[in-house]
């Protein structure tokens, strides 16, 4: 059943209005990993309510709970549990999708302030934090309801939401209200399949549809000596310095080609099996794609296809950065007395943040052991979430792949994702459910980095292929 053309039309008319709201949206810095922000994370939660409301979603905001950040005890911003429609003749989807962010300064190197959406009229790029992750996807969704509301038009199948706050930051509390509502009774009982549009395509031009995520494990190494900053003139060559002892640690976790080097961590990932490299050969992907949506020519591999089973099917580890480090402006001539180097591990079947913990501390207090250093080592797992894997033959893939093809005109490849969504795993298995990642933005967009945008024609064509898809979920043979 393909979706009314007068829908199709709706957003295309009311396309201005829709980038204006993306704006009000951006305007609110959800960053849930910085304490200082946690009430416009609040108010993100009210703004995205109130919006849902508007609609006819009936909602509930669940308190989560609390939670220590950076030795501070904070609330966790609510959980929004949505839900519209209750035919029992129609299929039910859960549609998953978060409203915080990552930080932004415009320090870090941003050409316009990154709370505030600029439009580039000329390239057509909405650019501002949020844009493509996750705000534009989840106001993607409620251009959707916006054209049933105002037109009194039922919608095809019943929609449950589930959209949250905290998943930039380890989605701390929603896997276990996950669980909770996925009894019978909960509020995602009856739920058939599940979409989520929170990642990207591979480059600028194909659409995607994602079968995969990698999980994550998120560290905190700490290195404490001195009861204070010292000056290196006074303290230098006479004590055991903290950033020397880290800094050396933090440069025997991974080596210049990816490889990581704790005992044990790539060595649990299978080889590829005979024929898999037929499956990375055919996605439309080049190393001009990588190196264009990285800003330079510095692809680990000029095999098209070692780079794609680099980020999709094998682990990373990459450094993030050193707090309590001198990092100013000027040469300030200093020994700092405590500093924590963070850095993640992208994980992949059948790794699991439980499962490589005992591999990274054990090799990290014998690297420290090594140094004979007099310093104190503290090792913090800040948060993790496993991989997740689909079965791509389901009907909800084939529901994706026809709404794909009806707004794009082309059929779109198959990926797995580099990066995490934590509650996927938990939202396949809690519900029993396929989950399909029907990604917006583009492979350039840069979520996470400065500059992050999503171009004008992805989140209007890409409201329209989420309006798509739940036309032919309505109509494809499945469950229901
Ligand atoms: N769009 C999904 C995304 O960006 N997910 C984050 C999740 C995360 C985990 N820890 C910190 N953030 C990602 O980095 O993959
Ligand atoms: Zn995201
Ligand atoms: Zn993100």
């Amino acid at each position: 059943m393909p979706a009314p053309p007068e829908f199709i039309k709706f957003i295309d008319d009311n396309a201005e209005n829709f980038i204006n709201r993306l704006a009000e949206a951006v305007a609110i810095p959800s960053v849930s990993g910085d304490a200082k922000y946690r009430q416009d994370v609040f108010k993100m939660a009210h703004w995205l309510n109130a919006q849902l409301n508007s609609y006819g979603v009936e909602t509930q905001l669940t308190d989560l709970g609390k939670h220590v950040m950076d030795g501070q005890e904070l609330q966790l911003p609510p959980a929004i549990l949505g839900k519209i429609g209750n035919n029992p003749n129609k299929k039910t989807v859960l549609i998953y999708g978060h409203f915080d962010v990552q930080p932004a300064n415009l320090s870090d190197g941003w050409s316009s302030e990154p709370f505030v959406l600029t439009i580039n009229r000329e390239n057509g790029q909405l650019v501002g934090r949020g844009s493509t992750d996750d705000k534009g996807p989840i106001l993607g969704w409620l251009n959707v309801l916006q054209y049933h509301a105002e037109n009194q038009k039922d919608l095809p199948v019943n929609i449950k939401f589930c959209f949250e706050g905290m998943e930039e930051t380890g989605s701390e509390g929603l896997d276990d209200l996950v669980k909770k509502e996925a009894q019978s009774g909960g509020w995602f009982d009856g739920v058939d399949c599940v979409c989520i549009s929170d990642n990207y395509w591979l480059n600028t031009r194909t659409p995607v549809l994602t079968y995969g995520l990698r999980g994550i494990s998120y560290y905190k190494i700490i290195v404490s000596g001195p009861s204070w900053d010292l000056h290196s003139g006074s303290f230098g060559r006479t004590i055991h310095e903290p950033m020397t002892d880290l800094v050396i640690l933090m440069s025997k976790l991974v080596d210049t080609k990816g490889h990581i080097l704790i005992p044990g961590v790539d060595e649990m990932v299978p080889s590829a099996f005979a024929d898999e490299r037929s499956l990375y050969e055919k996605l439309d992907y080049s190393i001009e794609d990588i190196e264009a949506a990285a800003g330079a020519s510095i692809a680990l591999s000029s095999d098209k296809v070692e780079v794609l089973m680099g980020r999709m099917r094998s682990p990373s580890l990459s450094l993030h950065g050193i707090e309590g480090a001198f990092y100013g402006a000027g040469g300030k001539t200093v020994i700092p007395a405590k500093v924590a180097g963070k850095f993640s591990i992208r994980l992949v079947p059948p790794q699991t943040p439980e499962n490589i913990a005992p591999l990274v501390n054990k090799y990290l207090e014998a690297e420290f052991a090594k140094l004979g250093s007099k310093n104190k080592l503290v090792v913090e797992e800040v948060h993790g979430g496993k991989p997740w894997l689909a079965d791509l033959n389901h009907w909800n893939f084939e529901a994706a792949k026809a709404a794909t093809r009806a707004v794009y005109k082309q059929e779109p490849d198959m990926t797995r994702e580099g990066g995490s969504i934590p509650v996927t795993l938990t939202f396949a298995e809690a519900l029993g459910a396929n989950v399909v990642l029907l990604p917006m933005g583009r492979g350039d967009d840069g979520a996470h980095s400065t500059n992050e945008k999503l171009d004008r024609s992805n989140f209007i064509e890409g409201s329209k292929l989420l309006g798509t898809y739940l036309y032919e979920l309505a109509a494809v043979q499945g469950k229901k």
